[in-house]
């Protein structure tokens, strides 16, 4: 391994990272020199291998904020991680994911998995589950009566005034989603050609309340198709993003009205999204769930400390930890509901319960259930009861889920 040397980058290394990772995810889409990715670029914080001076692996992380139960904290947000093939499976991955957790300095770390065994190795969890919704819209009404207000569309990156702050009045009430900054916003309504998947250029519609009061928007394209029988367009949801049960009937109330379209596919919802609620057949959504989110706790005292418990709860449990030895031990959380008080301390008990800190970091968010894991053999309860306590703490009102691959 002495012929690999472990560096971070420099701006100068984005090219060659680019080029990395494009052939490590096979992608075939014209390289775009001025993709706005350029912009959210964060070379100080991707790690790299150089060896006979190529980069041949990498990992990222974009410094950003993550919605957790009750709080938005700041959170590594793990990306881009690639090892060249003929490089692979000689360790590059397991030096570069200990690298990024010993230097990183947010309590969490959050990443999407291209393939789910990968991080639990190195104590990632899977805290968040997404449902990806493809249905026949004719099938489907809003059952909701009619809101008022008004539809207004745009452009996406002319509209970024609006919704940007749609986005940040919510974004405290949804664990899983990321902050975004203005450049963030660029980023992410760029919508260069390539990403586009042979659809038109995004749109957006905006729900104005009676009062004028943008209370919601949506942005979404529609594929273009037909076939022997008619039109058979696709419209395909990028995100629907409301502060009111009102925004949302109306914005999916407009995406299931479009002409010509046959279908209506989401891939970024979760099992609580109003969507489900709205409609008057959920099972012509056809939600099809896969992982998501999955959480690294990196600083347990100051992640458990920084998020808001459903229920009171004091506990004592007893955490293994390869990677950072910190984490490892007895620790003893104390929490009133509603969080007004949470104390996460060393502790000389006996344990309740005990657990890896990839089980911990799946419970984070409050998605995936203590009391789920227990039933897997994941979770070792010494006191009965303690572990569904603990479940009910740790659990929150709606599931987490990303909104976004970043
Ligand atoms: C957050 C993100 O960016 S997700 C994107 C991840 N990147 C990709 O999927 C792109 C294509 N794949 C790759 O670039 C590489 O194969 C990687 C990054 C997945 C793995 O890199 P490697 O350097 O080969 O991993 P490394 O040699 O450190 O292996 C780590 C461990 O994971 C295992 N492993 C690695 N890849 C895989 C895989 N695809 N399937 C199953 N196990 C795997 C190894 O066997 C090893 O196991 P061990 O800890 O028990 O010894």
């Amino acid at each position: 391994m002495s012929d690999y040397v472990l560096r971070t980058a420099t701006e100068t290394d984005l090219d060659a990272l680019v080029r990395l990772r494009r052939e490590a995810f096979a992608n075939t889409g014209d390289p775009d020199p001025d993709s706005t990715r350029r912009l959210v670029f964060e070379a100080e914080r991707n790690h790299l291998f150089e060896h006979d001076g190529q980069v041949v692996a990498a990992a990222a992380i974009f410094t950003r904020d993550l919605a957790i139960p009750g709080a938005v904290i700041p959170a590594a947000h793990v990306t881009g991680v690639a090892v060249s093939a003929v490089h692979t499976r000689r360790g590059l991955l397991r030096r570069l994911m200990t690298e990024q957790l010993r230097t990183a300095p947010e309590a969490v770390a959050v990443l999407w998995a291209s393939e789910g065994r990968l991080y639990g190795r190195y104590g990632y969890g899977m805290a968040a589950q997404n449902v990806a919704v493809r249905a026949d819209r004719r099938e489907l009404e809003i059952t909701a009566a009619p809101a008022g207000g008004r539809l207004r569309d745009g452009v996406p990156s002319e509209l970024l005034k609006e919704l940007s702050e749609v986005y940040s009045s919510v974004l405290a009430t949804k664990p899983g989603w990321s902050s975004r900054n203005e450049t963030w916003w660029r980023h992410l309504t760029s919508d260069p050609e390539h990403d586009r998947g042979g659809g038109t250029k995004a749109r957006a519609v905006l729900y104005e309340n009676p009062d004028g009061a943008v209370e919601g928007y949506a942005r979404y394209r529609i594929h273009p198709r037909w076939d022997d029988t008619g039109p058979k367009m696709e419209v395909s949801v990028i995100e629907v993003v409301a502060g009111t049960p009102a925004a949302y009937a109306e914005l999916y109330r407009f995406l299931l009205r479009i002409d010509l379209a046959r279908t209506l596919v989401q891939g970024l919802t979760s099992a609580d999204d109003p969507l489900f609620h709205l409609v008057n057949e959920p099972a012509a959504l056809g939600g099809h769930t896969q992982d998501g989110l999955w959480v690294r706790i990196r600083d347990l005292p100051r992640a458990l400390t920084a998020r808001t418990f459903a229920a009171p709860v004091d506990v004592v449990f007893e955490v293994t930890d390869e990677l950072l030895p910190d984490n490892a031990g007895r620790w003893r959380l104390q929490a009133r509901a509603g969080g007004s008080l949470v104390n996460c301390t060393r502790s000389d008990g006996e344990p309740d319960f005990t657990l890896g800190i990839a089980e911990l970091g799946a419970a984070y968010l409050g998605g995936t259930r203590l009391g789920a894991l227990h039933l897997a053999g994941r979770v070792h309860e010494h006191r009965p009861g303690a572990v569904a306590a603990a479940s009910t703490a740790f659990g929150w009102p709606i599931a987490p889920y990303g909104i976004e691959i970043f």
